[in-house]
């Protein structure tokens, strides 16, 4: 059953705490690191050629982020994919801007073609421009809804072999052989910087464990982020508040709050 999964999946991540090796942007690296600890796995943020092929060879799993991308960052990042295809590891592609910039989408698309094993975990707007539609964005946040995005993700999921996370106040999970989709979360989630980031980087950790559709991230985040949200007056205690409750979380409270629908596709 798939909500015993994803219970499973959280144990899995806090007995075996999979390094996750991110290629990250400038404005979330220490949210992401610190979602990475409370959740029980391990983070570690390395851009550097030089070291990546060490890396990958002990990485659970490895993220590239492209939210503060440079020229000078694209060979570094298909490097680490290259070393994450040698070693069998999963690529989590946040595609943050995507659309936004010419440089956004093509590098996007340049990852997603080079990964062996991909998720890609985006919202809504970012997945549409990902997937060569008309897509409405401001910058790094979405204008588009989640369902809006949906063709966009089959036309990925197809395209590039992969999973497709699209996020918002709904989430869809999307693989060849499935759609779920997920009502979990809280309005206040997109008032704080890097909650999509650290959406993908949860995607890592628990891919690292062999949950690799990003199913078990969404509910996961999903589920703390509405929990949190009850005890915050506004964004700054909502943003440290999921640290506490991504840290306390346990199967049973996860299981009973999971507002999940599976839909064949
Ligand atoms: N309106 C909403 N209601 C409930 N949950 C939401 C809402 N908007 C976003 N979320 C949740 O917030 C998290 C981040 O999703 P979002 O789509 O905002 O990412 P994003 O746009 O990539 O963010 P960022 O680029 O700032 O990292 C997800 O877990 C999602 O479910
Ligand atoms: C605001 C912002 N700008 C580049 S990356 C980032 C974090 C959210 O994706
Ligand atoms: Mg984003």
């Amino acid at each position: 059953m798939l909500v015993e999964q994803i219970t499973q999946a959280l144990t899995a991540v806090r007995e075996q705490k999979p390094l996750v090796v991110s290629i990250t942007n400038y404005v979330v690296m220490n949210n992401t690191a610190n979602a990475l600890l409370a959740i029980g796995a391990s983070p570690i943020m390395a851009h550097s050629k030089q070291e990546m092929a060490e890396m990958m060879a002990f990485a659970g799993a490895l993220v590239i982020n492209i939210g503060t991308l440079d020229s000078a960052w694209i060979p570094r990042m298909t490097f680490a994919v290259e070393q994450a295809n040698a070693n069998g590891k999963v690529v989590v592609l946040d595609p943050v801007g995507c659309g936004a910039s010419i440089l956004r989408t093509d590098t996007s698309r340049e990852i997603a073609r080079l990964a062996d094993q991909l998720i890609i975990r985006g919202n809504a707007s970012e997945i549409i421009a990902l997937a060569n539609e008309q897509a409405k964005s401001k910058g790094v946040d979405a204008l588009d809804s989640s369902d809006i995005a949906l063709s966009a993700a089959y036309f990925l999921v197809k395209e590039y072999g992969a999973c497709v996370v699209i996020s918002g106040e709904t989430d869809y999970i999307v693989t060849s052989e499935q759609t779920v989709k997920l009502n979990n979360g809280h309005a206040m989630m997109p008032c704080v910087t890097g909650m999509g980031c650290t959406l993908s980087a949860l995607t890592a950790a628990f891919a690292a464990v062999g949950e690799e559709t990003g199913v078990a991230a969404a509910a996961v985040l999903g589920v703390v982020g509405e929990i949190a949200a009850e005890q915050s007056r506004g964004p700054g205690s909502l943003q440290l508040t999921i640290l506490d409750e991504l840290y306390l979380l346990d199967e049973a409270t996860l299981a009973k709050r999971l507002k999940l629908q599976v839909i064949n596709s």
